[in-house]
């Protein structure tokens, strides 16, 4: 017998919100069916009016909050919550923290895995953080504007203050807007495939402030390309590369296969730990300095360096991990699948004189299994994969050379717990509290450290 759900679109209920999801929303039941509700929070009473019905689950909107969580922060800015640019804002902070910690432990109590979660590392100042922005530009009735996505969409919603970017960068993406404004630059049409400019990405140096401007073009070609890039360095001095990037599809994907620099060098430099980093267009960067060099630190420490280790780092980046570890290490392999990234790590080991490090350009997968074929017997090996985590070849691999440690550095706690049960299958447990750092205040993202030991 087919179900039928116990209510229907635009039926208003008052409802108790009993539970928040990893997304950021609000859950209440009807005869057990779920709803979910932006923008509210457990412990509130809300009237809300269904707006969607599924199968399994549904989703409201909230008409009027009855009762208010001790939780809420009030007056906030619902552009930020319609673009999910920081849909926990509505949640103090210190609850921002806690609800990582437990998504966390949550996940791993599911899994039947008796691991204790420490408390979440969060920030003294949890907004303006982000160093780096991918702002789209379009055209509202006529008007080129800058902003960001409505949830579920591509209805631009403007906006100047990004509240979780650093203001440097918001200035500068209004600059940069009124130049294209200022030269009839066509903005990107999705629909047509027309138009020039797609979005604006912007790099600020947090320790140098040194600054880079992408434009990511549907054309090869800008128009009057000389006078906005001489334009964007006059108004924004602390800018030392522009860089435009030609997207050719017609497709979501952000950039397209092909960069130029069209001023200055192809790439900013900022620190980190301590050390000299190159960043290009294409390469992954932490979003959040401060807590990086927490998250590093932590890391680190708990690899439990002591100079006479062989140390490898998967999933490398421009070599940020590897080269804090080296100088703690006798010898550090990097992989990387980015070739861009690849060059600036090896363009950052000279930078810092660091001379024990290789790095290799590939899937992390492959190159742990050329590894293993070659005999390299590495002590520890440090991950810190994408999203979807360690493809289960790599554990294969990484288990067959038998290190002693892994220290794991996940910005997913789902495909962490899965992978740890696929350590386990390998002997390596984990042997000290999961670590949470929040790299992504106001937002649902979680990272965290956790150390597997042999036993
Ligand atoms: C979370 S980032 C970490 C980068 C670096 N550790 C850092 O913190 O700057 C993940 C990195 O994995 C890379 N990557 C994604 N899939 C990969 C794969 N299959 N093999 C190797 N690297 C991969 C991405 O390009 C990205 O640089």
């Amino acid at each position: 017998m087919k179900f039928k759900a116990p209510v229907t679109k635009n039926e208003e209920y008052e409802v108790d919100i009993v539970d928040l999801t990893y997304q950021g929303l609000g859950v209440a039941k009807i005869e057990d069916y779920p709803l979910f509700i932006e923008d509210t929070l457990p412990g509130e009473k809300a009237l809300i009016k269904v707006i969607k019905v599924n199968q399994n689950f549904g989703f409201a909107k909230l008409e009027k909050l009855l009762t208010k969580s001790p939780d809420r922060v009030e007056n906030v800015d619902r552009n930020y919550t319609r673009t999910g640019i920081a849909p926990l804002q509505h949640l103090k902070y210190d609850a921002q923290l806690e609800f990582k910690q437990h998504q966390i432990q949550e996940l791993f109590d599911k899994s039947k895995m008796d691991i204790e979660v420490l408390p979440t590392i969060g920030m003294d100042n949890p907004t303006h953080y982000r160093n780096k922005a991918q702002i789209p530009v379009r055209s509202i009735n006529g008007k080129l504007q800058t902003g960001f996505f409505r949830k579920h969409s591509h209805d631009l919603v403007t906006i100047e203050d990004f509240y979780i970017q650093d203001p440097e960068i918001d200035k500068a993406i209004v600059v940069v807007r009124d130049i294209l404004r200022k030269y009839h630059i066509e903005p990107y049409n999705e629909t047509k495939h027309s138009g020039v400019i797609r979005n604006i990405m912007v790099r600020r140096g947090h320790y140098t402030n040194e600054m880079m401007i992408g434009l990511i073009t549907r054309t090869k070609k800008i128009p009057m390309v000389d006078i906005i890039v001489r334009e964007i360095k006059e108004a924004l001095p602390e800018v030392t590369s522009i860089m435009q990037n030609i997207n050719l599809s017609d497709g979501n994907g952000l950039l397209g296969k092909s960069t130029v620099c069209l001023d200055g060098k192809k790439y900013i430099e900022d620190k980190l730990l301590g050390l000299k980093f190159a960043i290009s267009l294409n390469s992954f960067y932490q979003v959040n300095p401060e807590q990086t060099e927490k998250l590093y630190s932590l890391a680190i420490e708990k690899a439990q360096l002591d100079g006479t280790q062989t140390v490898i780092d998967a999933y490398c980046g421009i070599g940020t991990i590897s080269l804090a570890v080296a100088e703690h290490a006798k010898k550090v392999y990097g992989v990387e699948i980015v070739k861009e990234a690849i060059e600036d790590a090896k363009i950052n080991a000279q930078k810092n004189h660091i001379n024990n490090t290789t790095f290799v350009t590939g899937s992390a997968e492959d190159q742990m299994e050329k590894w293993q074929a070659q005999g390299l017997k590495p002590d520890v090996i440090m991950v810190d994969p994408p999203r979807k985590g360690l493809a289960s070849s790599f554990i294969d691999s990484a288990a067959q050379v038998s290190p002693k440690k892994i220290v794991y550095v996940s910005c997913n706690p789902s495909t962490l717990v899965r992978d740890a049960r696929r350590l386990a299958e390998y002997g390596y447990e984990i042997t000290q509290p999961v670590q949470p750092v929040d790299q992504f205040p106001q937002t649902v993202h979680v990272e965290s450290v956790t150390v597997f030991e042999k036993k």
